[in-house]
């Protein structure tokens, strides 16, 4: 019979190869479900009756924003603004750019700013300096992974998922040059194939 039970897909694959390189199964969908599950139960919690929006950073970010939104019990929005710094390489350039801004009138309102992947910690800045602009009620931050040892700057995570090591990360969104966004679980690069 068809498998129709995404986002948990029936068929997992312990190992993908990417542009010529292998990752190896880190996070499964029905894992990361279950995570994304409880940080939406306690978002709900913490904004009961504060009506927040959501500000997805795209690329990465839309398939955890997608899923996380469906965890949220209260009333809520959601936008989107577009950064981009890891062009087709595995490490940042170091160098923020601002592709798409928010739509959205986020004056006065709380904000909870969701990202896939903190990693040197500059785009999540970028972000939290550029929002401040528009004089929200509160800014709050939401990452599905942060790469602890790799933050190279301060920056303030209220919703974490999963605290990984420093190593490149495909999947569920996070990509390598455009590349393997559609896996439904996550992958690490495999140094020693
Ligand atoms: O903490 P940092 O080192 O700044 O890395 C995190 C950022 O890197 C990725 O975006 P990327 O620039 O690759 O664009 P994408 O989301 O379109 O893939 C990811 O989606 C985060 O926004
Ligand atoms: N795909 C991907 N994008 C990132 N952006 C910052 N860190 C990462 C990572 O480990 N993987």
């Amino acid at each position: 019979m068809a498998c129709t039970s995404t986002p948990v897909p029936c068929e997992i694959p312990e190992v993908v190869e990417c542009r010529g390189e292998r990752f190896r199964l880190f996070l499964d969908a029905a894992t990361l479900q279950q995570r994304i599950a409880e940080l939406g139960r306690q978002i709900s919690q913490d904004y009961e009756g504060k009506r927040p929006i959501l500000i997805g950073v795209l690329n990465g970010a839309f398939m955890f924003l997608a899923d996380l939104m469906r965890y949220i019990t209260i009333d809520c929005e959601v936008d989107f603004l577009k950064l981009s710094s890891y062009g087709a390489e595995k490490v940042s350039s170091g160098q923020v750019y601002e592709l798409k801004k928010i739509d959205a009138d986020i004056r006065g309102r709380h904000v909870l700013i969701v990202e896939d992947i903190v990693d040197t910690g500059l785009s999540m800045q970028f972000i939290l300096e550029r929002l401040k602009e528009y004089e929200p009620a509160s800014v709050a931050t939401v990452t599905l992974l942060h790469k602890v040892e790799a933050t190279q700057v301060d920056v303030p995570l209220d919703y974490v998922g999963f605290r990984i090591p420093n190593k490149f990360v495909i999947g569920y969104g996070l990509d390598y040059g455009q590349l393997a966004r559609n896996l439904a679980s996550i992958y690490i690069l495999d140094d020693n194939p």
